[in-house]
């Protein structure tokens, strides 16, 4: 499909970093300008661990939210050993909880407190399961003898098997699934299984941050596969399959963190999302799937109604102008370079 102008549902992105004090005041107008709702990640620095924890950063959220716009966070409360099934029971019955996420020990930015032995937290998941809420997994294992490229791979058949095959009802979402393992795990799974893939992942390989130089800004976890992957992320991206939906994962870091001998993970795309998925669809000739991945999957695995506004995009013929980076305080973000124009602007039909 060729086009220069469609309208799809506002979108919603199902994984995102804020952060907390003026990192989430600089970005959040960038997701809430575009998106309707987000799955707020809560990997803050003390996590967000308990529904008191959630209500408190939610209430900052909407805060720092401007006030023009339409935009529900979507809280979500970081697993430990410690977390009680009861304080769950309460958020997600509240309505205050959407997902609980799991982070293995060490495997990303802001993991310290994460799961180490993941029997410790099967009475919390047998309690999701109860609640039918969504378990999210940063799907990565950290043993030190498995190679970086063959985390996701590993962590399929290690950790999250033994989990859905010990509770078959508890919805799980893979996120920002990097492989085309991970593409066929989900697949296969039933029903109660999905996955988010990023748009950073959609367009880079792992040549993009090892070629050339190292290239900080291209560096997140899990980290960017070789193009036979990204082939397949791309191919169930644009199919259409339900299981697969939009999480840009979106991840602010000062340059200063990233650019260093130790630099931390995390690409940010919030401000160019939309206009990159874009130009991705039209690539594939898939312009017709793009509602389905960025506004309907979303919604309908985590029992949601997709957003009654739309946005229309339109093709212009000078490239988008927008920031390679942004202030917060004294300190510059990059934002995600995709390599290549973006023509694809898109304005609210009925916000
Ligand atoms: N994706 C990343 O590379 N980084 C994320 C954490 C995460 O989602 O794993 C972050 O919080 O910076
Ligand atoms: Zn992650
Ligand atoms: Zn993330």
């Amino acid at each position: 499909m060729s086009l220069s102008d469609f309208v799809i549902r506002r979108p919603d992105d199902w994984h995102l970093h804020l952060r907390d004090g003026e990192m989430l005041k600089a970005v959040l107008p960038h997701t809430s300008a575009d998106f309707a709702r987000a799955i707020i990640m809560p990997n803050l620095v003390p996590p967000v661990v308990t529904c008191s924890d959630a209500e408190a950063y939610r209430a900052r959220i909407l805060e720092a939210k401007p006030e023009c716009d339409v935009f529900e966070p979507l809280m979500t409360l970081y697993l430990t050993e410690g977390t009680d099934p009861a304080d769950v029971e309460l958020g997600v019955k509240s309505g205050l909880i959407k997902a609980l996420k799991l982070y293995p020990a060490g495997a990303t930015t802001n993991s310290d407190s994460g799961v180490k032995t993941i029997e410790n937290i099967y009475p919390v998941l047998e309690k999701m399961s109860e609640l039918d809420v969504p378990l999210l997994v940063h799907g990565e294992v950290t043993d030190a003898d498995i190679d970086i490229f063959d985390r996701e791979a590993v962590f399929i058949d290690r950790v999250l098997d033994p989990i859905r095959q010990r509770f078959p009802k508890l919805r799980v979402v893979m996120e920002h699934i990097t492989t085309s393992n991970g593409v066929e795990y989900v697949k296969s799974a039933g029903d109660k299984t999905a996955a988010t893939i990023t748009t950073h992942h959609l367009i880079i390989n792992r040549n993009a941050y090892l070629v050339g130089g190292i290239k900080p800004h291209y560096y997140c976890l899990p980290v960017a596969k070789r193009e036979s992957h990204r082939l397949a992320l791309r191919e169930a991206a644009t199919s259409g399959n339900g299981k697969f939906f939009l999480g840009t994962d979106s991840a602010p870091h000062p340059d200063t963190a990233k650019e260093s001998a130790c630099g931390c993970a995390g690409i940010y795309t919030s401000i160019n999302t939309l206009s990159c998925l874009a130009h991705v669809f039209e690539q594939d000739n898939a312009l017709d799937q793009f509602e389905a991945f960025a506004s309907l999957n979303g919604p309908a695995f985590y029992g949601l109604t997709p957003n009654e506004q739309t946005i229309r995009f339109y093709k212009t013929d000078a490239p988008l102008d927008l920031p390679a980076k942004f202030a917060v305080q004294k300190e510059q973000v990059s934002v995600f370079d995709p390599g290549f124009a973006l023509f694809w602007r898109h304005e609210a039909i009925n916000a």
